[in-house]
């Protein structure tokens, strides 16, 4: 392992991120707020998930590879209208189900979990607002430690 390692090895790689996603999933259909917009969900949908979050944590490009990057992940979200209540409540079961599969709970990887998991819903909120113009091409993004890398004691 490289230092300091990928989100993604810190966080167990694709199987970690695979349990992730389903757990979570899971959760999302029991949802009443959330059930109505996921109700044609491709049964695959948690596993392209955790490839793209896999991707976007400094894993290997397998989302581009099998759904085709952002533009694809893009398409997903346009004219949806997410509210604020659904993507708080997509926070928060997303949030639930980490807890549930025992991703590392150490402060440093969950504070950059939670960043990233910030900004690209407040991005999909935006997006799929009736009307909104993203940009249709852009690189999957990449999510680092930022200013909290691993704890060590000593270097
Ligand atoms: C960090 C935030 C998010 C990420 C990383 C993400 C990721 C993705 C990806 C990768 C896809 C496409 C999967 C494929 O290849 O088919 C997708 C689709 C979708 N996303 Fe998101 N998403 C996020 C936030 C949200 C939020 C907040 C909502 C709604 C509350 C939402 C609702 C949907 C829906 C409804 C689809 C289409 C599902 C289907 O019918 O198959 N997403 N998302």
């Amino acid at each position: 392992m490289v230092h300091p390692p990928t989100l993604f090895e810190w966080a167990g790689g694709t199987e970690a991120l695979t349990r992730l996603t389903e757990a979570f999933y899971r959760r999302v259909v029991e949802d009443e707020l959330l059930r109505p917009l996921f109700a044609h969900m491709d049964p695959a949908h948690p596993r392209y998930v955790a490839l793209w979050l896999g991707e976007v944590f400094g894993g290997p490009a397998a989302y581009t590879a099998e759904r085709g990057g952002y533009p694809h992940m893009l398409r997903q979200h346009l004219g949806k209208a997410i509210t604020e209540a659904q993507r708080r409540r997509w926070v928060n079961l997303l949030m639930d189900a980490a807890d549930e599969v025992a991703l590392p709970s150490d402060p440093e990887f969950r504070a950059a979990f939670a960043g990233y998991i910030e900004w690209g819903t407040r991005l999909a909120v935006q997006n799929s607002q009736p009307g909104a113009h993203p940009p249709q091409e852009a690189p999957v993004p990449k999510w680092g430690w930022g200013v909290a890398p691993p704890y060590q004691i000593s270097p």
